[in-house]
């Protein structure tokens, strides 16, 4: 009948399947040799290698019976995996910081000007049917706060729908997928937006509107440089930025800022347009400088970016924007539609529409 240290001498001799004793590898655990001799010890192996222990226990029990030992019991337990740390990170995802891609929205171009008044609305408009009957397909975001002007433009009213309470349902006329702020407020309600109130909605516009798949976004923005500008810059990568003045000294100095701005926001300009640039008269074909002429392009070559088009200023255009059909969807062969087909084409052929 062996004794404790006999048996623990004799297990020592058995090696399990990966070439270690039983002791020496701390598979045998709470042994217990009775005073009759009987031996009881339990083998705590990996579930998985269960088939493979099961000749060692037997050999362990054969060994020990053979040594004196009345009665042996050996359990053969697969011990419990352990359980993973608890994880003590954040369960949110936490919001990237930098600026975030719209889904489904290749390239983004902001429309901008200095001043108030200065066409902007009007080219965002043009530019957005021209890209479209250049066979782009093409979102308009109407962030013009203090004017939206793009559902008159593009001849969209009511209300846009939002069926789960989530997500908006943008609209849609002239081959213009279009989302206005002004859409979001009843017409005559003046609106006195507030910093946090227009980031909010801003926001809103860009990631919950369910845009599709859009090769270009373009966001007509309010005039100046305001919060609008820099919550577009801090939250949506942004392709570029076109600036649209009249040429005026003022209106150039204002636009003039406004360059400044953005490329402090690390934006690109893609250009600037002359809107206004000159008045032919309907009547007699006279041609006259009303505002001059010639100012924008000076200034874009002096800051060393494309001047885009020289827009004219023309009863037409105000007509057909007037009357929500743009002129290059009114009267898609006049001249005036073809200054800005020349838009789109030069912003295609720079690769960001
Ligand atoms: N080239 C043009 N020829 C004739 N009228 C024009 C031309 N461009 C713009 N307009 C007219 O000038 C007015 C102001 O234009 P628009 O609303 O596009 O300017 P904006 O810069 O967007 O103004 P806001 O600062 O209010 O947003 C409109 O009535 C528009 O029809």
């Amino acid at each position: 009948m062996p004794d404790r240290d006999e048996v623990l001498t004799l297990l020592k001799g058995i090696k399990g399947p990966g070439g270690e004793d039983i002791v020496s590898s701390g598979v045998m655990r709470a042994l217990n040799v009775g005073e009759d001799g009987s031996v009881r010890f339990v083998m705590e192996v990996p579930p998985k290698q269960a088939a493979q222990w099961q000749p060692v226990q037997e050999q362990a029990e054969t060994t020990l019976k053979a040594a004196g030992a009345p009665k042996v019991m050996i359990a053969l337990t697969g011990h419990t995996e352990k359980a993973p740390p608890p994880d003590l990170k954040p369960q949110r995802k936490a919001e990237p910081a930098g600026p975030q891609k719209i889904p489904g929205v290749n390239h983004l171009i902001a429309v901008a000007s200095g001043k108030g008044g200065v066409g902007k609305s009007t080219v965002s408009a043009n530019l957005a049917c021209a890209l479209a009957q250049q066979g782009r397909r093409v979102g308009l975001l109407d962030a013009d706060v203090y004017g939206p002007s793009q559902p008159r433009m593009l001849g969209v009213s009511g209300r846009p729908a939002s069926p789960d309470g989530k997500t908006i349902l943008p609209l849609r006329n002239h081959g213009v997928t279009m989302m206005s702020i002004g859409l979001m407020t009843n017409e005559d309600q003046a609106v006195v937006w507030r910093g946090p109130m227009l980031m909010g909605a801003l926001q809103q516009m860009m990631m919950q509107v369910q845009w599709g798949a859009l090769d270009v976004l373009i966001v007509d923005l309010p005039p100046g440089t305001g919060d609008v500008q820099m919550t577009l810059a801090q939250k949506a990568q942004v392709d570029g930025a076109v600036i649209v003045s009249t040429p005026q000294d003022v209106a150039l100095l204002d636009a003039r800022k406004g360059i400044d701005m953005f490329k402090q926001l690390n934006v690109p300009i893609l250009g600037m347009i002359e809107n206004m640039s000159t008045h032919i008269c309907s009547k007699c074909g006279h041609e006259e400088h009303v505002f001059g002429h010639g100012g924008v392009a000076a200034e874009a070559a002096k800051l060393g970016v494309p001047l885009l088009a020289e827009v004219p200023l023309d009863l037409q255009i105000r007509l057909a924007s007037d009357g929500g059909a743009p002129i290059v969807v009114s009267q898609p062969d006049s001249p005036q539609a073809q200054a800005f087909h020349a838009i789109a084409k030069a912003l295609v052929d720079q690769g960001v529409a």
